[in-house]
This record gives structure tokens, C-alpha cells and sequence, in this order.
């Protein structure tokens, strides 16, 4: 229910997207900002605040962490921290067993256009011989391939397993170790890290005789702001564990 939760936290909140979380949470009418924390801060100056949910954009090394203390203490979280793979989302699914109502939502990206770039890919990856994904970044992000990128190669992945997509072809027979880029569930993905860019994404397609590039950019932090309100004013409606933010939108 909209406005069900007010008090919000915000972990890593003097990261590079934190603060611009903070921002948007302090601009929103029906929340208030009741807890700042980053690297150093105790957790537990969340309960002392009355924080009914958090926001994360810390480290894939300290999240678990966090979520465990939130899910203790039954305080929802909207994640947009990266790291997680199946066996992370595991230990949540058991965690949040022990504190039902309690919602966390874990987001690779949070802006509309990133999620809307991955469901076209998805929808376009069948019709397709090839698929590749190009994920570009700025050099201080700590983790390779993306968040994003890997729910991408997941969901091409799976959209061409359902449609028994045949493999794709790859002639290469010699090739410097790295030089395909790494294989996420089959699907090729490349990174770049390069100064002046913030998070962008290409997933190309061929053919015979075309090519279909879908790319999305993010050029500044605000782009995920958006989401990130949208996964509050939903969370506490969505106990349990929910992946992507797309299932808090009307997408079909
Ligand atoms: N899902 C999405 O839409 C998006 C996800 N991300 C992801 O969000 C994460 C953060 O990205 P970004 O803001 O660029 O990174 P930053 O390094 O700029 O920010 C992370 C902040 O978290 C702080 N921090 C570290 N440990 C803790 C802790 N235990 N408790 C609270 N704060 C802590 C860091 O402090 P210190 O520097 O001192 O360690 C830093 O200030 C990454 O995983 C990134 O991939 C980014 C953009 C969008
Ligand atoms: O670290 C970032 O900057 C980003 N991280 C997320 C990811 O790994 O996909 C989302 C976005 O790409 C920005």
C-alpha cells in the first residue's frame, strides 16, 4: 500500500549513488530521510532512527551483512548493490523464512531503460543467431561483468533455451585468454572501463545480412532515483525475496 512505510535509511550514503539517493529520498513528500550511513557508521543507528526500510548501494563484499541485520530486525530493503549470485539469493530466501513481512527487493538496475533494454533483448534474442552483450562503465566500479550485464546474458539465455534457440556460432579456434570476453550461462559478455562514462550497455544481434543493436545509457546517477522510489513505496507490499524491479512495473 502507497505511504505504508515513511522512514527511510540509506546505506552508503556517501557513495556516488547513495548521496544522489539520499537526494531523492529527501525530495519525496511521503518519505523521510531518518538515517545516513557509509563505510565506518555502527548498522545499528538504523533501529535507534526508526528506519522502516533501506536503501543499499554499498559493496558486493559488505551487503550480505547489511541485509542480514535488516532482515532481523524486520526492516525492508531495496538493493541495488551488485554481487549477487544464486547461492547469495539462497541465504536471503532462508533468512527472510525467519522474518516474515519483512520484503527485500534486489535490483541490478534500477533505471526504466535498463530494465526495458533487457526485456527487448530477451524478446529479440530468439530470432537471432548471434547475441552478445557490451557492458561500458566507469573505471572506479569494483565489479566485472555488470550487474546488469549478467541478468541480461541470464534472461537472453533463458528466452533462447525456451525457444530452443540453436548455439550460437563461433568459429574461433586460437584466441588470447580474455579476448571473447567471459560466458555468462552461454552468452558472450564484454566490459570496458573507461574515464568520463557512467553505466551504459549494448546487447547486439545478427543474421544473415542485419543486425539489431539495442543500447541504453545512463549518463548521470538520477536515472535510478525513479526505481528506487518505485521499490519503496512497493516493498512492503512484496514480503520475501523479489528480483528486479520489473516485477514492481505493468510491463505486459
Ligand atoms: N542497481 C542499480 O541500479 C545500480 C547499482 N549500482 C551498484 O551499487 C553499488 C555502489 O555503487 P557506487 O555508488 O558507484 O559505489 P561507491 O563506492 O561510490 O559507493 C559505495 C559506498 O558504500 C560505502 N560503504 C562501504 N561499506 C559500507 C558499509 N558496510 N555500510 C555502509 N556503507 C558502506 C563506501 O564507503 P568506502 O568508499 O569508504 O568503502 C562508499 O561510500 C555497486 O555495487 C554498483 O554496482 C550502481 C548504480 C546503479
Ligand atoms: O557500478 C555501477 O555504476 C553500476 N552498477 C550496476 C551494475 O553493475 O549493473 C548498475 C549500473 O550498470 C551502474
Amino acid at each position: 500500500m502507497t505511504g505504508e512505510i515513511s522512514k527511510i535509511g540509506v546505506l552508503g550514503a556517501q557513495g556516488k549513488v547513495g548521496a544522489e539517493m539520499c537526494k531523492a529520498v529527501d525530495a519525496a513528500d511521503e518519505f523521510t530521510l531518518v538515517a545516513a550511513l557509509d563505510a565506518g557508521d555502527d548498522i545499528s543507528a538504523l533501529v535507534d532512527s526508526g528506519a522502516q526500510a533501506v536503501v543499499d548501494f554499498t559493496h558486493p563484499d559488505v551487503v550480505m551483512a547489511n541485509l542480514a541485520f535488516c532482515i532481523e530486525n524486520g526492516i525492508h530493503a531495496v538493493v541495488g548493490t551488485t554481487g549477487f549470485d544464486e547461492a547469495r539469493l539462497d541465504q536471503l530466501r532462508r533468512q527472510l523464512e525467519a522474518s516474515p513481512g519483512t520484503g527485500v527487493l534486489i535490483a541490478p538496475n534500477f533505471s526504466i531503460g535498463a530494465i526495458l533494454m533487457m526485456r527487448f533483448s530477451a524478446i529479440a534474442a530468439p530470432f537471432y543467431d548471434s547475441v552478445e552483450v557490451i557492458e561500458l562503465h566507469h573505471p572506479d566500479k569494483a565489479d566485472a561483468p555488470s550487474g546488469t550485464a549478467r541478468r541480461t546474458a541470464e534472461l537472453i539465455a533463458a528466452a533462447r533455451r525456451e525457444a530452443g534457440s540453436a548455439p550460437m556460432p563461433d568459429a574461433t579456434s586460437t584466441s588470447l585468454d580474455g579476448a571473447r570476453g567471459a560466458d555468462v550461462d552461454g552468452v558472450r559478455v564484454h566490459g570496458l572501463r573507461i574515464r568520463g562514462m557512467v553505466a551504459h550497455q549494448e546487447v547486439i544481434l545478427g543474421g544473415p545480412g542485419e543486425t539489431l543493436t539495442i543500447r541504453h545509457d545512463s549518463m548521470d546517477r538520477a536515472s535510478f532515483a525513479p526505481g528506487v522510489l518505485t521499490g519503496l513505496r512497493n516493498i512492503a507490499d512484496h514480503p520475501g525475496l523479489t528480483v528486479g524491479l520489473e516485477n514492481f512495473l505493468d510491463l505486459d
